[in-house]
């Protein structure tokens, strides 16, 4: 007996740029083995996109582009929206239209998770279809799936992540070729990794929205963006690469998410890790997680954040995870939001601090840094001076302090008449 055709899931697919045309030409490569593993066909039912251009590079029948994206989305009869737009606006209306319209949502977005997650979430629930995101965090990197349910049992006690491709491609650089930042951004750009506007990369906005939603899951509480601590690269010097290679370190941007007296602290910001860190050695644009949680103990993840068919492997993986719920009329685990946890002003986080000052080359000044620190109750681990006369440096590595004594210290340093300029204050991390 010949078994009738299945019934194909309807999919409308927002955006056809860098992630959208993967993702639409691995949806026709691999219809075959999607369709085995769902159980049913998956069926572009349209691509939105903002102008109508030549196609040439997805294969699919032109009439399906539409500049409509409204409509494709509240179309009877649609299953699933890949909505891979960027941004927050038409992507927050359209999400939330198509989940009015009944169809689980695939995004990419994080920019709009980390600003308005909450409610997106909330529609998702009240409609019981399902919002899937990996492609958000760390691009085709497996790491919110194993957050939400693989490690669902454990506590995680500490998310350690280089989740921004361009700006580890820009550090990786000026740490094997001693390039400042400039030059490297400019290698980056010219390789396509650097947006044209690199601000959301190089100041660590990226990174902060990865951040909020790792935190998120991690710790089973929400994270706004705004209650991230947020710094980028753009400060970061070569002498600072060099200052931490001399310490037998190496200069990442990392999103740290970690558990303080019971409550969560978020941050991103450049930070020393030792040459030996498991994430020292992520180099180029790769990304990397590392997890650290009660029972399990270390965990590393590791791979490509960026790029059309990496990020829509991550897509395909949550598209073909959603499809399954659907066809058998279910959904995944929702927002776990359980734990509620005080989020930590960045005031309270303890680490060590590298501290570089321009300084009088004359007896006492060593004295009277020390005194400052004191002051604060910031305890010196190391101190070096670095040439002498007018380019006399002062190196300090403290030991651990909580960021606002830190602050303080720096700021009455900037104000003592034997120091000519505070040029380097940088969190020292991983041992
Ligand atoms: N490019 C990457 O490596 C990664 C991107 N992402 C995320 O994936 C999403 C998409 O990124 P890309 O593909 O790089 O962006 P892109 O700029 O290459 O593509 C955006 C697409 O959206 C379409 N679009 C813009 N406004 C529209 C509108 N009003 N209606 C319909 N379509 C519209 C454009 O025509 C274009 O096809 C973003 O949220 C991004 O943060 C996530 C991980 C990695
Ligand atoms: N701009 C991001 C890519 C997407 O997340 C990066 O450089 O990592
Ligand atoms: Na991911």
């Amino acid at each position: 007996m010949v078994e009738p055709a299945k019934e194909p899931l309807r999919v409308a697919l927002l955006g056809s740029g860098v992630v959208g045309s993967s993702v639409a030409r691995l949806l026709v490569e691999s219809a075959d083995d999607l369709a085995a593993r769902v159980g049913r066909p998956l069926e572009i039912a349209g691509i939105g996109v903002r102008r109508e251009r030549s196609r040439a590079d997805v294969p699919v029948d032109p009439a399906l582009f539409t500049t409509d994206a409204m409509e494709l989305v509240t179309r009877p009869g649609i299953d699933l929206v890949v909505e891979v737009i960027g941004g927050i606006e038409p992507a927050r209306s359209l999400i939330l239209a198509a989940i009015k319209n009944g169809a689980s949502v695939v995004t990419a977005n994080k920019a709009l998770l980390a600003e308005d997650g909450a409610t997106l979430y909330a529609a998702a629930e009240e409609a019981g279809v399902d919002l899937y995101y990996e492609a958000a965090v760390a691009g085709a990197i497996p790491i919110l799936r194993p957050l939400r349910e693989s490690l669902v049992g454990d506590r995680v006690q500490r998310v350690l992540g280089i989740v921004n491709g361009t700006t580890n491609f820009i550090l990786s650089r000026m740490t094997e070729s001693g390039a400042g930042f400039a030059e490297a951004l400019d290698e980056a750009t010219a390789l396509g990794y650097a947006e044209a506007d690199p601000t959301a990369d190089v100041e660590g906005f990226d990174a902060a929205a990865k951040a909020a939603i790792l935190a998120s899951l991690a710790f089973h509480t929400r994270v706004p963006l705004d209650a991230v601590h947020r710094e980028g690269i753009t400060e970061v010097t070569a002498a600072d690469v060099a200052s931490a290679r001399a310490m037998g370190r190496v200069v990442k941007l990392l999103a740290i998410a970690e558990l303080v007296d019971g409550g969560v602290s978020v941050r991103v910001h450049p930070a020393m890790i030792p040459a030996t860190h498991p994430l020292a050695g992520v180099g180029d644009a790769f990304n990397a997680v590392f997890v650290q949680a009660e029972a399990a103990g270390e965990l590393m993840f590791y791979g490509r954040g960026a790029g059309g068919d990496p990020t829509a492997s991550a897509v395909l993986g949550d598209l073909v995870a959603a499809a399954r719920n659907r066809a058998g009329e279910s959904s995944g685990p929702g927002e776990s939001t359980y734990a509620s946890l005080p989020v930590r002003p960045m005031g309270d986080t303890v680490t060590r601090y590298h501290v570089s000052l321009d300084v009088d080359d004359r007896p006492g000044v060593l004295a009277a840094v020390a005194q400052s620190f004191a002051g604060h109750g910031v305890s010196i681990q190391t101190v070096r001076q670095e040439g002498h006369a007018d380019d006399a440096v002062l190196v300090l590595v403290t030991h651990t302090a909580p960021d606002a004594a830190l602050a303080a210290t720096v700021e009455e340093l900037r104000a003592l008449e034997i120091v000519r300029d505070v040029s380097s204050v940088m969190r020292v991390e991983g041992g």
